[in-house]
């Protein structure tokens, strides 16, 4: 028998509205006690409010939040004992070395034994020899790693990180997922907003996908992409004028395909990958131009594009819309 997971948080269908506007429609989900939960969405769907609504920053329009059974908006300050948190605004005093700026959080929350807590944290920021300098001459990626532990002084049960790695390097946002993985390792749940689908295939154990302040699925990355295709996506780059005729193809085919500016996709089961070669025939028969043709495995973005008709990728660079084109 596997021992019973506990939920660390239950949210259930919370909705948040502003004036006319609704930033969260009936949302629920649960996170599980140890594990790294992600929201992955685009700019405005609607993940910083619901963490807001989390911290207490925020009071619900309707619906309720649990944390460890404890309703947080009925106990606010039993709640946020409970939760550190961390955004990508977050800073650290310039001014202050490491040890100083975890000190003052120490004395904030009266934490006992403090010099041992922060020779703790000091060393699960890998900052122990950069302890008494100012911390405005670290990096950013070290200046984020202290951030992160500080927001943990008070050795919280859930930490809530938005956004935590945007504005960092390639190198220092792998290094500071690193850093979140070992901290759950020690027992800590995290519940983190992403726009990067990078970081929620590789980081999260669940993800839920979030849209216009809807949740639209959750499991994880790898149910997630399942639920996409059990097979492979297909991939065909032509000329912007000629995605309507790679599109028949693909139809003709049984396939179901998406079109964005010069590119086509669509999904083929596991079983029917010999359909590719067939493709590739029929589109040179057909004299279609075609610049570049591939198969990749479903990817987090092809999740989003299912579920939400564009990419999430393209959402964050202000593209143009795909075009999902119904089966004849
Ligand atoms: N106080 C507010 N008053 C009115 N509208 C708001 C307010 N806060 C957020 N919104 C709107 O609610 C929607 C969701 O915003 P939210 O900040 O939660 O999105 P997000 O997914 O966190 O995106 P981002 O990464 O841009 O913060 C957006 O359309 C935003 O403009």
């Amino acid at each position: 028998m596997y021992p019973m997971v506990k939920n660390a948080l239950e949210i259930k269908n919370l909705v948040e509205k502003f004036g006319d506007f609704t930033a969260v429609r009936d949302i629920s989900f649960n996170v599980k006690e140890g594990e790294i939960f992600g929201l992955l969405g685009p700019n405005g769907a609607g993940k910083s409010t619901t963490l807001n609504l989390i911290l207490t920053l925020l009071t619900p329009t309707s619906g309720s939040i649990n944390l460890y059974g404890i309703d947080i908006h009925k106990e606010v300050h039993r709640a946020k004992k409970m939760i550190g948190f961390m955004t990508q605004e977050t800073v650290v005093e310039q001014d202050l070395t490491p040890r100083q700026n975890l000190e003052i959080f120490g004395e904030l929350y009266h934490i006992e034994n403090i010099k041992d807590k922060i020779a703790e944290s000091l060393k699960d920021a890998e900052l122990t020899d950069f302890a008494d300098y100012k911390a405005g001459s670290m990096s950013g990626g070290m200046q984020r790693r202290l951030a992160l532990v500080r927001s943990m002084i008070q050795d919280p049960k859930i930490i809530i990180l938005d956004e935590p790695t945007t504005g960092l390097d390639v190198q220092n946002r792998t290094a500071l997922w690193e850093k979140i993985r070992s901290l759950n390792k020690k027992g800590i749940t995290v519940l983190l907003t992403t726009q990067y689908l990078e970081e929620a295939d590789a980081l999260c154990d669940r993800i839920a996908i979030i849209d216009k302040g809807e949740i639209k699925a959750i499991g994880t990355a790898s149910e997630l992409k399942a639920s996409v295709s059990s097979g492979d996506i297909v991939e065909i780059v032509t000329q912007s004028d000629a995605t309507g005729k790679v599109a028949s193809v693909l139809e003709d085919f049984g396939l179901s395909p998406v079109v964005k500016i010069d590119i086509v996709t669509a999904a083929i089961e596991k079983g029917e990958i010999a359909k590719f070669s067939d493709i590739t025939k029929e589109l040179i028969k057909e004299n279609i131009p075609i610049l570049g043709i591939s198969m990749h495995l479903p990817t987090l973005d092809d999740v989003f594009i299912k579920l939400t008709g564009t990419g999430l990728r393209d959402k964050a660079e202000g593209k143009p819309q795909i075009q999902m084109r119904s089966k004849k």
